[in-house]
C-alpha cells in the first residue's frame, strides 16, 4: 500500500481506526495522525509507531486520503483549515455523525472529492462495519482507495446518503447498545448467583456466538431464536419477560432517537 493517509482528530474513533488500518497491514508510515493535545500525540506514537501532528494542515500536505475524525461541531472549522494544503486529487471523508457531504463541499475548494462515512469502534480489531455514501466529486477511484482503507477496519458498504442518520443509529452507535446488553446480562447472572467473572465470559461468548451464528448460518434470527425456544421451556419463560419489559419496543424507540439526534447535529 502506497498511499499516505491523514487522520484528523485522533480520539477514540480516529485512534480505533488507526488501530484498525495498522492491523490489517497499512505501514505506520502510510499514516500520519493529528490531535489537539501533545501528551495524546506522545501516547499514540508510542502505541502505533505512526507520526503525530497538532498542525492538521501540515498532516494533510501529500495525503492521498484524509480522514476527519473529530465531533460533528468541530468539522467545518477543520475543513477550513485544511482546504488550501490538500494534494491534488486528495479524497476527504468524514465520519462525523450528521455532517452532510453537501455540507462538507460547503467548506472545501470547489470539486474536491468527498465522502461521507460511518464507522464503529470494532474497526479497532478489524471487526467493524462502515457506511460509505459519496458526495459529488468523487469517482469510483476515490471510493475504491477509501473502501481500501476503511475495508482493513471490518465490512464496508455502500449506501445512500439518505440513510446515514439511520445507519448512525443502527450501526455507528449500535456498540453501546450491544455492550449494554452484555453488561446487564452479566449483572444478571451475578444476581442469579453467578460469580462476576463467569457471568462476564458467558454473557461475552453468548453474544459472540449468537452474532457468529447468524452470520454464517445466513438463518433468519427468528428461526434461530425459535431453535432455543423449547415449549414451555426456561427460554420461553425468558422471552416472556423481555417482551413484557418492551425490548421490542425500546430498541424501536432507541434507533428513532439516535436517528433524530443524527438529523440535528447535522442541521
Ligand atoms: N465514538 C464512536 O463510536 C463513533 C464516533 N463517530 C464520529 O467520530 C467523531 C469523533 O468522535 P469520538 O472519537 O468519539 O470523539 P473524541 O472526542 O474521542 O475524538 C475527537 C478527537 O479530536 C481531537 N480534536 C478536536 N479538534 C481537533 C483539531 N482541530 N485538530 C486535531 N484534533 C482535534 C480531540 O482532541 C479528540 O481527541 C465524531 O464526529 C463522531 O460523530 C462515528 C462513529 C462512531
Ligand atoms: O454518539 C455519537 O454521536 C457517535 C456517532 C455514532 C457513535 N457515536
Amino acid at each position: 500500500m502506497t498511499e499516505r493517509v491523514a487522520i484528523l482528530g485522533t480520539g477514540n474513533m480516529g485512534e480505533a481506526i488507526l488501530a484498525g488500518a495498522l492491523g490489517a497491514g497499512w505501514s505506520p508510515g502510510e499514516i500520519v495522525a493529528t490531535v489537539r493535545a501533545s501528551e495524546r500525540g506522545a501516547a499514540l506514537r508510542e502505541r502505533f509507531g505512526v507520526v503525530t501532528l497538532t498542525d492538521n494542515a501540515a498532516a494533510v500536505a501529500g495525503a492521498a486520503l484524509v480522514v476527519v475524525a473529530v465531533k460533528p461541531k468541530g468539522v467545518p472549522a477543520l475543513l477550513g483549515e485544511i482546504g488550501r494544503s490538500l494534494a491534488d486529487g486528495a479524497v476527504v471523508v468524514s465520519v462525523a455523525a450528521g455532517v452532510t457531504t453537501p455540507a462538507m463541499e460547503s467548506e472545501l475548494p470547489a470539486g474536491t472529492p468527498v465522502v461521507r462515512t460511518m464507522p464503529n469502534t470494532p474497526a479497532q480489531i478489524g471487526a467493524g462495519i462502515t457506511a460509505v455514501a459519496p458526495g459529488t466529486a468523487a469517482t469510483d477511484a476515490h471510493l475504491a482507495l477509501v473502501e481500501r482503507f476503511l475495508g482493513g477496519t471490518g465490512d464496508v458498504v455502500r449506501v445512500a446518503e439518505k440513510d446515514m442518520d439511520a445507519v448512525t443509529a443502527l450501526s455507528g452507535g449500535g456498540p453501546a447498545y450491544v455492550f449494554l446488553v452484555i453488561e446487564a446480562m452479566t449483572e444478571a447472572g451475578v444476581h442469579a448467583g453467578l460469580t462476576r467473572d463467569v457471568a462476564a465470559r458467558l454473557a461475552q461468548q453468548t453474544v459472540l456466538g449468537a452474532a457468529r451464528l447468524t452470520v454464517e448460518s445466513g438463518e433468519h434470527p427468528a428461526i434461530l431464536r425459535e431453535k432455543v425456544t423449547s415449549p414451555a421451556g426456561t427460554t420461553a419463560a425468558g422471552l416472556r419477560a423481555l417482551e413484557d419489559a418492551g425490548v421490542r419496543a425500546a430498541f424501536l424507540a432507541a434507533i428513532a432517537a439516535a436517528r433524530t439526534r443524527s438529523e440535528q447535529l447535522g442541521a
